[in-house]
């Protein structure tokens, strides 16, 4: 039976699901040249000496191409159109936060407005609730099928959040740093705790939280997806949540009506974290 359930589990994607890397990450996929090759410069000032025989002409009156030539002449080597530095990384962006911020609905929305990004989607126990679509929101499965999905070692972390399985499938993150593409991970509290400790500082964990307390129960009373009781849970969980902030590298407030705001803010470290002098350079 265990051999079973082992050689029936050698795929990260079990048949019933759509594979995710059938359908693209980037809509016009940039790969990012992410060999480290030396930089070519031309020859230290020092041992250059200029042929007295090449005059640079004048600034005012010669011609681009002839100027340029004759400073390549005279410092001894071509101009290189090699990039100075070399291409930024993939990236992993850990998004986090208590529930109820809204972070599905800013993920929804960086996935629509920014590219060579991939949402890696999480494997889960709970239900579906309405609207969300399996293998595009989260893989919903079986408690017996995320166990062995454990068991397999297929997680690059789980966890048991509200009695409901959630875990970020390792290969999918794999495959798609790989191809070039940023990926998203979508995890609670405790997971970024998990993935920090397995991550490290190699990826950048962004905290996204509402403007209060208020707005934020606003908005999981106004979802009407949880019971009377789970709404007790959630929001006396997200009380000591938000105390989690210092162990994230950004935090985004995403405020009533102002989701663009917040998604703008994502984008922004995105790009910051690209022209970073040094890279995190996650491995997975
Ligand atoms: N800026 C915003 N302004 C108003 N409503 C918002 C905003 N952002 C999200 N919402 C709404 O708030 C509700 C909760 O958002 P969402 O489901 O994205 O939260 P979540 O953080 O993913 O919650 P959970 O962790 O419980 O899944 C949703 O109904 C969503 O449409």
């Amino acid at each position: 039976m265990f051999r079973r359930l082992l050689s029936s589990s050698t795929s990260l994607f079990p048949l019933r699901f759509p594979n995710p890397l059938s359908y693209p990450c980037p809509k016009n996929i940039f790969l990012p040249n992410i060999s480290y090759a030396p930089l070519r410069l031309s020859s230290p000032m020092s041992q250059m000496s200029r042929p007295p025989s090449v005059p640079i002409p004048s600034v005012d009156k010669a011609d681009r191409a002839e100027l340029v030539r004759a400073l390549e002449t005279s410092l001894g080597s071509a101009f290189s159109s090699e990039p100075i530095t070399p291409s930024p990384g993939p990236l992993i962006v850990v998004i986090s936060g208590p529930s109820g911020v809204g972070k599905d609905a800013v993920i929804k929305r960086l996935r629509e407005v920014r590219q060579n990004l991939h949402f890696v989607v999480t494997a889960t126990s709970r239900a579906r609730r309405p609207g969300e679509v399996d293998g595009e929101d989260y893989y919903f499965v079986s408690k017996e099928e995320f166990l062995r999905m454990v068991q397999n070692d297929e997680l690059l972390e789980y966890a048991l959040v509200y009695g409901e399985y959630k875990g970020i499938p390792r290969r999918q993150v794999r495959e798609y740093m790989a191809r070039g593409c940023d990926v998203v991970l979508r995890v609670d509290i405790q997971g970024a705790r998990t993935l920090r400790r397995i991550l490290g500082n190699s990826a950048v964990f962004v905290f996204v939280m509402a403007e209060s307390e208020a707005a934020m129960v606003e908005r999981l009373v106004e979802r009407r997806t949880e019971s009377r009781e789970e709404l007790l849970v959630r929001i006396a969980t997200a009380r000591e949540e938000v105390t989690h902030v210092r162990n994230f590298d950004y935090v985004v407030v995403n405020r009533d009506g102002e989701l663009e705001r917040a998604v703008r803010l994502v984008e922004a470290i995105i790009d910051a974290e690209k022209a970073k002098v040094r890279q995190r350079g996650a491995v997975i």
